[in-house]
Formats: structure tokens, C-alpha cells, sequence
């Protein structure tokens, strides 16, 4: 069994006019008036998403608003509003609640984001869902299903941090800090998601919160089509290789998760304009239905499963 698996059964077979994406993309997309509204929800578990014995509280609340933001920079969209469902055991104090809440609110702040509701009930252990409704911006939103053959495929920045600080946090080591920063506080990049969207630059693009091998692979079903990228061309940062980790830097790259990275794909001609905002080309849209990594020696890898699945 799959995530994929699970979502299928909850597909609204009902779907109004006023629907312009359902699920299937990092936000649903619904038209109220004039307007279209993203929405995007997320949940971080304990235990499942984070461990106290190295998340303070101030850090969770900042990392929750952070990857439904990154949800959000993935369409090309601002975001607006949120809500909160807390999930919080009676065992853990109203410090630690203050902590969180001053962190959430906080990350929320710089976006400009308004916390306007939310649910709180008591729980074994701590489970945080923020939901945030936004706007598209410019020629927005911009969907996964966009590429084609031909198109480039870009990044907004380097990939394996996270995954490779998670590694050390659970040995009980404390990551280098751009590392550690990666893994407790990372930024979306809305500013970015937002240009493409108002030069209308990218035809498609997804977030990277499970790993490239994956979210690569979901841009690809989307879109219908195959992709070639290239191991060299994949920017990471150099602590990857100078640490004493488990696996070789492709393994974090590829598979680590919680990057929270723009993927997108964009004409090959706007490519000037798109290494203006600072993006790295990583490979090429090709027809097909799967990315394939080609690594240094030319070897050809599929690359659909690297990343995080809950259930896999
Ligand atoms: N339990 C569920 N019920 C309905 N839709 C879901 C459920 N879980 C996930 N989805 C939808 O499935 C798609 C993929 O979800 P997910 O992988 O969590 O996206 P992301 O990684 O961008 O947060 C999204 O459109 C999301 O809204
Ligand atoms: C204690 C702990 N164990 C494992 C992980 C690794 N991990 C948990 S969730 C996840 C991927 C992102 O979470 P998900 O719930 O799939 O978010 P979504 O893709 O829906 O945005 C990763 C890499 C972690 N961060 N912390
Ligand atoms: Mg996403």
C-alpha cells in the first residue's frame, strides 16, 4: 500500500463548476466570484514528523507554517489566511504551547499571514494541521501538469540538507548549522513561485517535500510525460560530502525529503530569464511517463520511488 493508494479512495466523485483542481496538486484550486482560491493543508505528527528530543517547540510551530507555505510558493500564489487544529496532550505545559504558538505565529507573521481559527483537542501526543487558503498571482496558478517534451527542468536550490541533518539529529549529533537550519527552519520560496507565476515562466511546478526521485516522478504523471536529469548538474551542499554520513550525497538528493524547493519545468528559451531568478537547470523533459537519473558514468537510473511515502 501506497499514500497514493489511500488518497484515491477519498476522490470527491462530485465535483461543481466553481472546482478548478481537485486533489492532485500541492493545492486545490476553487473559484468564488471572480476569484480563484488555493487551499492547502498539512499535518506534522509526533514521532512521524518530528522528535522533541530535538524540535523545541518555538521551531515546530515556525517549521508548520513553513512547508503549507511551501505549498502555496508551488503554485505561484500568496498566501492569506490559515487555521490550526491542535492536537495537544494534557502531559505537555502551557510553556511549551507558548513556545509553539509564538514560533507559528511568528513564520506566519513575515508572510504576512493571518491565523483566523482552528480546532483544539486533547491527544496521546502532539499533532499540528494548519490549513492556508491563498491567491494565485499574475498568469497563476501553476499547476504540475504543465511540462512537455523539450522543457527544461530547474531547481531553486540545493538538495539532500534536511534528510542528511535528520540523519544526525537521530544519532544524537549536532548537524553544521546550515544543516541543522535546513531540517528545523526552512524557507519556501514564495518570492520565487511568485515571479515565475507573474512572468508567466514556468509550465509546470511542485514543491519538494518528499524527495526529488518522487515529487520529480508526480510532476511527470501530471503532466504525462518523462524526464532526464543529471546527477552532476544537481546542486548540493558541500557538507554532503565532508561528513561522516551513511550514504553518498545522491542518496539525500534524491531521497532525503523535507527540501522544500521549487521543482518546475520552463520553456528552453525563456532559460536566461529563469537563471536570472537564480534557478539551476538539473535536465529535460522527454516523452515517457517516469524521470531517469543519469549519473556519472552515463548509467540510467528510474527514479520514481527515491523519497518519503508513509505507507510504502
Ligand atoms: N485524505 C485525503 N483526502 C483527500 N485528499 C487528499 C488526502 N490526502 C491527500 N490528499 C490530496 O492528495 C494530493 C497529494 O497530497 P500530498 O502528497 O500530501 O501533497 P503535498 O505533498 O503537496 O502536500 C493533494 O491534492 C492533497 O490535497
Ligand atoms: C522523527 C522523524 N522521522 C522521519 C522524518 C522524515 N520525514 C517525515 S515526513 C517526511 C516527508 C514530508 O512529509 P509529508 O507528511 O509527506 O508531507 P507532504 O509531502 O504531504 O507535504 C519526511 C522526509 C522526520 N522528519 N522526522
Ligand atoms: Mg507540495
Amino acid at each position: 500500500m501506497t499514500e497514493a493508494d489511500l488518497i484515491r479512495l477519498f476522490v470527491s466523485p462530485f465535483l461543481p463548476d466553481e472546482v478548478l483542481k481537485g486533489v492532485g496538486d500541492d493545492c486545490a484550486v476553487v473559484k468564488v466570484g471572480q476569484e480563484s482560491l488555493l487551499i492547502t493543508t498539512d499535518t506534522m505528527l509526533e514521532g512521524i514528523h518530528f522528535d522533541l528530543g530535538y524540535f523545541d517547540p518555538y521551531h515546530l510551530g515556525r517549521k508548520l507554517a513553513a512547508v503549507n507555505l511551501s505549498d502555496i510558493a508551488a503554485m505561484g500564489g500568496r498566501p492569506l489566511f490559515a487555521t490550526l487544529n491542535l492536537e495537544w496532550p494534557p502531559s505537555r505545559g502551557l510553556k511549551e504551547a507558548r513556545d509553539l504558538s509564538s514560533g507559528l505565529l511568528s513564520r506566519l507573521s513575515e508572510a504576512e499571514v493571518a491565523l483566523v481559527g482552528g480546532d483544539t483537542v486533547k491527544a496521546p501526543r502532539i499533532g499540528l494541521t494548519l490549513t492556508i487558503i491563498g491567491r494565485p498571482e499574475g498568469q497563476g496558478p501553476i499547476y504540475r501538469q504543465g511540462a512537455r517534451p523539450g522543457d527544461i527542468i530547474y531547481v531553486s536550490g540545493p538538495l539532500g540538507a534536511s534528510g542528511a541533518a535528520l540523519e544526525l539529529l537521530r544519532k544524537g549529533i549536532r548537524p553544521p548549522e546550515p544543516l541543522l537550519r535546513a531540517h528545523l527552519d526552512p524557507q519556501p520560496e514564495l518570492n520565487l513561485g511568485q515571479q515565475l507565476a507573474r512572468d508567466g515562466l514556468a509550465t509546470a511546478m511542485i514543491d519538494i517535500s518528499d524527495g526529488l526521485g518522487i515529487d520529480l516522478f508526480r510532476l511527470c504523471q501530471a503532466s504525462g510525460v518523462g524526464a532526464e536529469i543529471h546527477a552532476s548538474f544537481i546542486p548540493y551542499p558541500e557538507e554532503l560530502d565532508l561528513l561522516p554520513l551513511e550514504n553518498p550525497p545522491l542518496f539525500y538528493i534524491l531521497a532525503g525529503g523535507e527540501d522544500y524547493r521549487l521543482l518546475f519545468t520552463a520553456k528552453e528559451e525563456r532559460g536566461a530569464e529563469v537563471q536570472g531568478l537564480g534557478a539551476y537547470p538539473i535536465g529535460r523533459i522527454v516523452s515517457g511517463d517516469h524521470p531517469v537519473l543519469i549519473d556519472e558514468k552515463g548509467r540510467r537510473r528510474n527514479i520514481s520511488f527515491a523519497g518519503y511515502d508513509h505507507f510504502r
